[in-house]
């Protein structure tokens, strides 16, 4: 089972779990994948028999292929009750997630679930629920009572220990139910259930109309569901499993009791490196990750950032090399056929730019050292959402930070209003004058200079 059926599911765990029954001949896995706000992939997919095209865009790329490991699609704003009874259903073993950081709804304060949240509350309160922590724990909750057997969870969202968070938040709904429910549930998740930690690899855009029509050119059909994506997929996850799985490691994905070090090492790397080239890319009016690291400026900020600031901050998991790693990563960005938009990777900042690049700032400032290049990526981010109308950006905290904003758009007053937020910024950084100051000097570059003042900066700087 599936939460989240989105682009990157259909290109990557549904390729995933088809190639692995193809690879090891157990060809008894499905996937019932759940649509969580909007029915549309669940209505794309019904006519089709869930079939959907996966089209590779670029060097390497494989023909055309027509995916068949989605057996089932439903739409789960319409059909919550049947999500809870697919969870908890005997034949479903693996429930796995890309539900986006902001469905999981995490207090950025306590970093456990949003108890204040009105959907999480609506959820503890008994209606069928809505969001997908309610799902998963009310899911395992009917499990538990009709005596199925154990079941694993594995999130696929580029969140840092994504097994473990999810198992918090999972833990922290059971919690908060009433004593009489909280902890017979409680007892059966601690014996039933495991939350490995995966880390997930595979630039899949939004799929355009163009795309569309480009796959219904190549394969006579008209597919509505299909999907575009990089040849390049990787997966890793950490071997910790409460009841069968497809043999994923027959299509190649690796088990591994380091997915912390591969997870970390492709958030600071890769994610930060493409959020800092979206909000680059955004303020020098570039549509696509290709072409903003085609603006050589914008790709050598990306290469130091890189080397300079986040290499000398992490320890690499085992098996992992930094140049080829890196060089790889803006090869793959570079990736022309792939038209993955500046907008989509800029989109959701607040949910993301904390976890891509504040580990990177803090251990810099840590080191006695300058994050020169996460706080350049940073401070576009902030020009980013302080010229964006509210209503157009694209992010769930758009209201608190434009509120947030002071009626000034100099950057001596603007940084601090962001730095001010504290569901993205704590309070001993938000007051670092020396991490302000570097925030102000690339903002009132990006600002007053534009992209001729960031090419001098970078270039010479
Ligand atoms: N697209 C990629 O290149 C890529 C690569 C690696 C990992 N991922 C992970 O997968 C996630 C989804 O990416 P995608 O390309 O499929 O995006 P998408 O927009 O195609 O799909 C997002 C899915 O998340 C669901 N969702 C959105 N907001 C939600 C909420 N508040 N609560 C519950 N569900 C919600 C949507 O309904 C949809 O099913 C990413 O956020 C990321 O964590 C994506
Ligand atoms: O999917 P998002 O929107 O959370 O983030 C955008 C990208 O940085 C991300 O999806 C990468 O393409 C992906 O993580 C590559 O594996």
């Amino acid at each position: 089972m599936h939460l989240g059926l989105g682009a990157f599911a259909r290109a990557h765990t549904a390729v995933f779990t088809e190639n692995a029954m193809l690879a090891s001949g157990e060809t008894g896995w499905g996937i019932t994948g759940v649509t969580q706000r909007s029915d549309t992939v669940a209505r794309q997919l019904a006519p089709q028999d869930g079939l959907f095209t996966v089209a590779e865009r670029g060097e390497g790329a494989a023909p055309l292929r027509v995916v068949s490991s989605i057996v089932d699609a439903i739409s789960g704003r319409d059909n919550p009750a049947a999500v809870v009874d697919r969870i908890a259903a005997p034949e479903t073993l693996v429930l796995t997630l890309t539900i986006t950081e902001k469905g999981y709804r995490i207090d950025p304060l306590t970093g456990s679930l949003n108890l204040e949240d009105a959907e999480v509350r609506a959820d503890l309160e008994g209606r069928a629920p809505l969001t997908a922590i309610g799902q998963i724990a009310r899911g395992l909750q009917q499990r538990s009572r009709t005596g199925t057997g154990p079941l694993t969870v594995v999130s696929c969202d580029n969140l840092p220990a994504n097994g473990e968070l999810t198992r918090t938040l999972v833990h922290a709904f059971a919690a908060a139910l009433p004593p009489a429910e909280a902890e017979p549930l409680t007892a059966w998740l601690d014996a039933h259930v495991t939350f490995p930690s995966t880390m997930v690899d595979r630039m899949v855009p939004a799929t355009t109309a163009g795309d569309l029509d480009a796959v219904e050119h190549e394969l006579g059909l008209r597919d509505e569901a299909a999907v575009v994506a990089e040849p390049f997929m990787q997966w890793v996850i950490e071997d910790n499993f409460a009841a069968g799985r497809p043999r994923w490691e027959a299509a190649g994905a690796l088990f591994s009791s380091d997915v912390a070090a591969w997870e970390a090492a492709k958030l600071r790397l890769l994610n930060a490196s493409h959020s800092l080239l979206a909000y680059l890319g955004l303020a020098a009016g570039k549509e696509t990750i290709s072409d903003a690291v085609a603006e050589e400026a914008f790709f050598t900020a990306a290469r130091r950032m890189m080397a300079e600031d986040v290499l000398p901050t992490i320890t690499l998991p085992h098996g992992l090399d930094a140049d080829e790693y890196c060089a790889q990563v803006l090869t793959r960005f570079a990736n022309p056929a792939l038209g993955h938009t500046t907008a989509k990777v800029g989109s959701d900042g607040s949910q993301k730019i904390g976890l891509r690049l504040l580990s990177t700032v803090s251990g810099n400032l840590d080191a006695g050292r300058e994050p020169r290049w996460a706080a350049l990526a940073l401070a576009a981010w902030m020009r980013h959402v302080a010229t964006t109308p509210a209503d157009q950006l694209n992010d769930p905290l758009a209201a608190e930070l434009h509120a947030a904003l002071p009626a000034s758009g100099a950057a001596a007053d603007v940084v601090p209003a962001l730095l001010g937020c504290r569901s993205i910024f704590d309070a001993e950084l938000a007051r670092n004058q020396g991490f302000a100051d570097l925030l102000i000097h690339w903002y009132t570059i990006i600002d007053t200079h534009g992209l001729e003042g960031l090419r001098k900066e970078i270039n010479h700087g």
